[in-house]
């Protein structure tokens, strides 16, 4: 898929919207990012932020609006197709092979980008020891503990060399000595590989250490976007969000 995309973002959305039953889980939601960016994404339980990403990935069709990555409509395409054109993306709930090891799963990942077995046991090596996962890296998944869960799901899409990725709350349920090194590590990836990354996020300080942009998300509605500083400095999103959240970041 070309990358001589005009507009310079890697990928906009325009007017989407999607409710289940009434309640609109996103409402007219505008986002563009552009590409080698790092895009945070706030906002409080329920505000439409997982939705968001099941739309973007091609998990769920919007009831309205438009998707696009590297310039092409993609709205609507089934996930394999998006994930093709060089998204991933990783899920709150992590569903590893258990019966594998966490290294054998990298591998299945990495094979999902063609080339030999050769070839993907070397990209899994390299995120291997780039998520810090060196030490438990031959224990089945079943047996491994959420952090190691968090990062084996982070080897994984970074297996597969995405040139956008797409983060939900990857740092939950990690400590702080055990945040830093992905939060290094995600920093790393953009300015060698320049991925463009957009992630969900509840640990403010990962956030403010990330983001070149910040949108906040509240009851399916963009309420803020812009520079970290000047969005959590905005009376709305204190509202919204931050007033409660700060205290427990
Ligand atoms: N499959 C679904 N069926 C029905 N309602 C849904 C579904 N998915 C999401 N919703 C509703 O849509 C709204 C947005 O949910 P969503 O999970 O996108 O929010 P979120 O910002 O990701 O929340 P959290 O921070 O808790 O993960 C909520 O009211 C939720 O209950």
């Amino acid at each position: 898929m070309s990358t001589s995309n005009p507009s310079g973002n890697v990928l906009e959305v325009r007017g989407v919207s999607k409710s289940f039953n009434g309640v609109h889980a996103l409402a007219d939601v505008d986002l563009d990012v552009p590409e080698g960016s790092i895009v945070g994404i706030i906002g409080p339980n329920g505000a439409g932020k997982t939705t968001f990403f099941n739309v973007v990935a091609g998990a769920l069709r919007p009831d309205s609006g438009h998707v696009r990555l590297f310039g092409k409509d993609v709205t609507g395409l089934p996930p394999h197709r998006i994930a093709h054109a060089g998204m991933a993306r990783t899920f709150q709930l992590m569903r590893p092979f258990g019966s594998m090891t966490a290294r054998e799963n990298v591998v299945a990942a990495a094979l999902t980008r063609g080339g030999s077995h050769k070839d993907a046991r070397l990209a899994a090596d390299e995120v291997i020891d780039a998520t810090g996962m060196a030490a438990w890296a031959d224990a089945t998944s079943d047996s491994l503990h959420t952090a190691a869960l968090k990062r084996l799901e982070l080897a994984r899409v970074l297996a597969i060399r995405p040139r956008i990725l797409l983060l939900d709350e990857v740092l939950a349920g990690l400590v702080p000595a055990e945040r830093a090194p992905v939060v290094d590590l995600l920093a790393r990836l953009r300015e060698a590989e320049g991925l463009t990354l957009v992630f969900v996020e509840h640990i403010m300080q990962a956030v403010m250490k990330l983001s070149d942009t910040v949108v906040v998300f509240d009851r399916g509605r963009v309420i803020a976007s812009g520079e970290p500083t000047e969005v959590v400095a905005d009376p709305r999103v204190v509202e919204a969000y931050l007033g409660q959240e700060l205290t427990g970041a």
